[in-house]
């Protein structure tokens, strides 16, 4: 026999001998002694009391009122704050506490949340700290934080006292936290820590919208700020994908390289008629008169003739009336952006409603009113720029928003959890167009109605210049040779979004944005065409002749063939027409190059 196992046996033998022993010294005492039954009949007394107040703490827990929770809040507030340099000591110390009530049991949820909750107030990066909270802490606990913090949110908004200019995001665990962050928490001039809810809504959108994209955009190559250096020396390693079989290279210096900075090159050999590459869209966009038809999957553009039984969502929550052709894509839509634009549903369902917005008949009027506002801009000369904008903020949110930070497993078929949708747009060049200056009020009053406050992060300016990347980026979805029935645009050629389709923006389903496609430049002799073979907005990418590995790719952005009743250089000209008034260039292909010289 082991020695462990002598061990435990002896001990085992040893509790129990004392255990009987115990048991018959108690039996005899209590027949005996009259002392020792009045005492214990007092312990009993204080054990039923103390029973008795632990069961009432714990429904108190379960069944604690909003009306109590926001006298808990009250007191929060009105307790002494710890100064900037105690902050941390404090912020350790709640938390500590916090862990150590919420070891003792149910009875002490509120206590517990309470004091998670004050450790959230103080720290510089509350919405990441929830995060860590909601892996970490037990269920009931997070319910009552995230119900206390909603509860801040009614109160009103003051001065943030956050510097935007500086508002890159804080990474990596507390004790990694500097004390210039700590400091940021209080109003400046005052002690009074700010709102956390509202800091949590401030830190989510500044860090996604404001820093990530549109402020600050910089080039592909051109110097990160700081914080971003990470993300910038490995997104060109990892993106796009192995599997997609190119890279990202700076235009390499030759005499007949034209165009953008940046070019697509092969990884390996490919032959004519070959699929190099597929990719899911990250944004997509149905045409205005397929959506209100109710023909096509609102997320998969698929004509849903071919679908036994279309998912709809509950009517009176979609002033779209949109259809799906499956669970999957009407689950997709509602999960990434179509809960938050174009549904009822609180806008970030996954951490916490932070908007803030009463729900009532006339809130909910007013958001319904301004989606199909949105919706009905679409119609207007078949433009899809002002939904895109929306659906990359919606998409923006929902993501950061989401417990787990799923993977975007959905746009070009990779897991690139470290990048974002907002990684990707923010690497693009913008286009210098002007939209319609009514569109910028239809999505102020959209986010405005969805979510107060976010519309203060989308200024005219960053508008424009997200405009500017996407509609510039943006594909024609064609199924075959593409539809025949597009309603014709009013538009002056030079106002109209085109979008890249070599059959034509006026036979297209859709309009829809690619992360590895966005970067392929048009040759009107190219080498590579977009094809849509699966009748969904999966765009394959098909080599149009062998190609071998260092080859740049090129796509048509408009139809390059000349026609039979034109002339080269008619055929030129229109080319060179419709890509000057649609995206802006002077094409500068070797075929143009070349037939300007023989003309
Ligand atoms: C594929 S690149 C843009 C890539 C990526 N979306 C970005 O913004 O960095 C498209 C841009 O490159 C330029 N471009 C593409 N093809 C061109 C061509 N044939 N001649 C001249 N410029 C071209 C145009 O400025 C066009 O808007």
């Amino acid at each position: 026999m082991s020695s462990r196992t002598t061990t435990l046996l002896t001990a085992t033998a040893i509790s129990v001998s004392a255990l009987v022993a115990y048991a018959l010294y108690f039996d005899y005492k209590r027949r005996t002694d009259s002392a020792f039954r009045k005492q214990l009949r007092k312990q009993k007394k204080r054990v039923d009391k103390s029973l008795a107040e632990s069961r009432e703490a714990l429904q108190a827990a379960s069944q604690v009122t909003d009306e109590e929770l926001r006298e808990a809040l009250k007191a929060i507030e009105e307790e002494p704050k710890p100064g900037p340099e105690l902050r941390e000591n404090y912020f350790m110390s709640q938390v500590a506490m916090g862990e150590q009530l919420a070891a003792r049991g149910e009875a002490f949820v509120l206590p517990a949340a309470l004091s998670f909750y004050r450790a959230l107030a103080v720290y510089p990066s509350p919405s990441e700290l929830l995060g860590i909270y909601q892996k970490t802490v037990p269920d009931e606990i997070v319910k009552v934080i995230l119900r206390i913090i909603n509860l801040d949110v009614s109160a009103p908004p003051q001065d943030l006292g956050i510097d935007e200019g500086d508002a890159s995001p804080t990474r990596g665990p507390p004790s990694e936290t500097s004390s210039q962050e700590w400091d940021k928490v209080t109003d400046p001039g005052s002690q009074t820590p700010v709102s956390l809810a509202r800091r949590l809504l401030h830190e989510l959108l500044s860090n996604i919208i404001i820093s990530r994209c549109l402020l600050f955009p910089f080039g592909p190559f051109s110097s990160p700020r700081k914080s971003e250096a990470r993300v910038l020396f490995t997104y060109y390693e990892v993106f796009p994908p192995k599997s997609s079989h190119v890279t990202i290279q700076p235009r390499p210096d030759v005499p007949v390289s034209f165009g953008p900075e940046k070019v697509l090159v092969l990884t390996e050999d490919v032959a004519a008629g070959q699929v190099i590459y597929k990719e899911k869209p990250m944004l997509a966009c149905l045409d205005y008169d397929l959506q209100t038809a109710g023909t096509h999957c609102t997320h998969c553009f698929r004509e849903l003739s071919t679908v036994a039984s279309p998912e709809t969502l509950t009517s009176s929550a979609d002033s779209t009336k949109s259809k799906f052709c499956s669970k999957a894509c009407l689950q997709a839509a509602k999960t990434r952006w179509f809960g938050f634009l174009m549904s009822m549903d609180p806008p970030l369902p996954a951490i916490v409603e932070l908007g803030g917005l009463p729900v009532t008949p006339e809130t909910l009027d007013a958001r319904r009113a301004a989606q199909a506002q949105l919706v009905a801009y679409l119609k207007k000369d078949s433009r899809a720029g002002a939904f895109l904008v929306a659906q990359f903020i919606a998409r923006q949110l929902t993501m950061a928003g989401s417990k787990d930070l799923n993977p975007e497993v959905d746009f070009a078929g990779v897991d690139i959890q470290e990048y974002r949708i907002e990684d990707h747009v923010e690497r693009w060049t913008t286009a210098p167009i002007s939209p319609p200056e009514e569109e910028y009020g239809l999505l102020v009053a959209m986010l405005k109605a969805t979510l107060p406050g976010l519309e203060e992060f989308l200024s005219e300016d960053s508008h424009k210049s997200l405009v500017g990347k996407l509609v510039f980026a943006a594909f024609g979805v064609c199924f075959g040779e593409g539809r025949e029935d597009r309603p014709a645009s009013s538009l002056r050629p030079e106002d109209s979004e085109l979008t890249r389709t070599p059959l034509g923006t006026a036979r297209q389903v859709g309009t829809a944005i690619y992360s590895i496609s966005s970067h392929l430049p048009h040759s009107c002799e190219p080498n590579a065409r977009p094809v849509f073979s699966s009748g969904t907005t999966e765009l394959e990418i098909v080599a149009s002749k062998d190609l071998q590995k260092g080859d740049q790719l090129s796509i048509a952005y408009v139809e390059v063939g000349q026609r039979p009743d034109e002339s080269e250089k008619d055929c030129r000209l229109r080319r060179r027409k419709e890509l000057a008034r649609g995206w802006k260039f002077a094409c500068q292909c070797p075929r143009c190059a070349a037939e300007a010289t023989s003309s």
